[in-house]
């Protein structure tokens, strides 16, 4: 088990700032170091007002990749597609925003390849993977169902795959594409964003399970080496 940090806020913009701050920090350090940087950011509702105020920082955005660190396979522009919202933040500062399933289809493993794809071609290892986590315990989009022993135990170089999800979850019933576990634990930083008392008891109840975890996110807690940060508000 990887050594875990709490960060808690009294409210939900103490949080984004402060989860905007640690992310700019990653970016800055990275373009120091190389003169780029790759950063998968998690989708759904809870990271977007950390990205208002992360699009806010003076960067060089041109030099900034971002990757969804999971998408719903529907149309780019469907507001239930995560690259989608993160576009709207970062394409007007420049950065490059990549979608992973650029087209809807109904062949979501074949969507999984074409992301990995992509994600071969991108500098590696990730600067930084934020995630957050569903009230159900999936985190990216890394659920149970008949893909979850691949997404958590396929081959180390399998960066990206497709998922169905079994149940679908009702707030975004479509097959997924999404990181694989491994391609989570190799990210140089790991950060995990949720609000919430239900999802914070998630949370503990799937660390403290570690590796039997039933909830993906303890399961990828319990395998990855590096320090995760885990930044929470009410
Ligand atoms: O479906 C998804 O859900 C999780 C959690 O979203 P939230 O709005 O409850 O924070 C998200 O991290 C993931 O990227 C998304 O596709």
């Amino acid at each position: 088990m990887t050594e875990i940090e709490w960060w808690e806020y009294d409210d939900a913009a103490e949080l984004a700032a402060a989860v905007a701050g640690d992310i700019q920090f990653v970016i800055e350090s990275a373009l120091d170091a190389r003169g780029s940087a790759v950063i998968a950011l998690a989708g759904g509702r809870t990271p977007f007002p950390a990205y208002e105020k992360l699009a806010q920082a003076k960067l060089d955005w041109k030099k900034v990749t971002i990757v969804p660190s999971d998408e719903r396979i529907v149309p780019l522009g469907d507001p239930k597609s995560n690259v989608t919202g993160l576009a709207k933040i970062f394409l007007p500062k420049g950065a490059r925003v990549m979608p992973i399933v650029p087209a809807a289809t109904d062949d979501y493993k074949a969507a999984g390849r074409s992301a990995d794809a992509l994600m071969q071609d991108l500098h590696w290892p990730l600067d930084l993977c934020l995630l957050g986590v569903g009230g159900d315990g999936h985190t990216a989009s890394i659920f149970p169902g008949p893909d979850f022993d691949e997404a958590l135990n396929g081959p180390r170089e399998r960066r990206a795959l497709g998922v169905m999800p079994d149940p679908l979850p009702p707030e975004a019933p479509f097959p997924r594409v999404t990181l694989s576990r491994a391609a989570i634990a190799a990210s140089k930083a790991l950060m995990i964003m949720i609000t919430g008392q239900d999802k914070r008891d998630v949370l503990e109840k799937a660390i403290d399970q570690g590796v039997s975890s039933a909830y993906p996110i303890g399961r990828i807690l319990a395998d990855v080496e590096l320090p995760v940060d885990i930044h929470w508000a009410p």
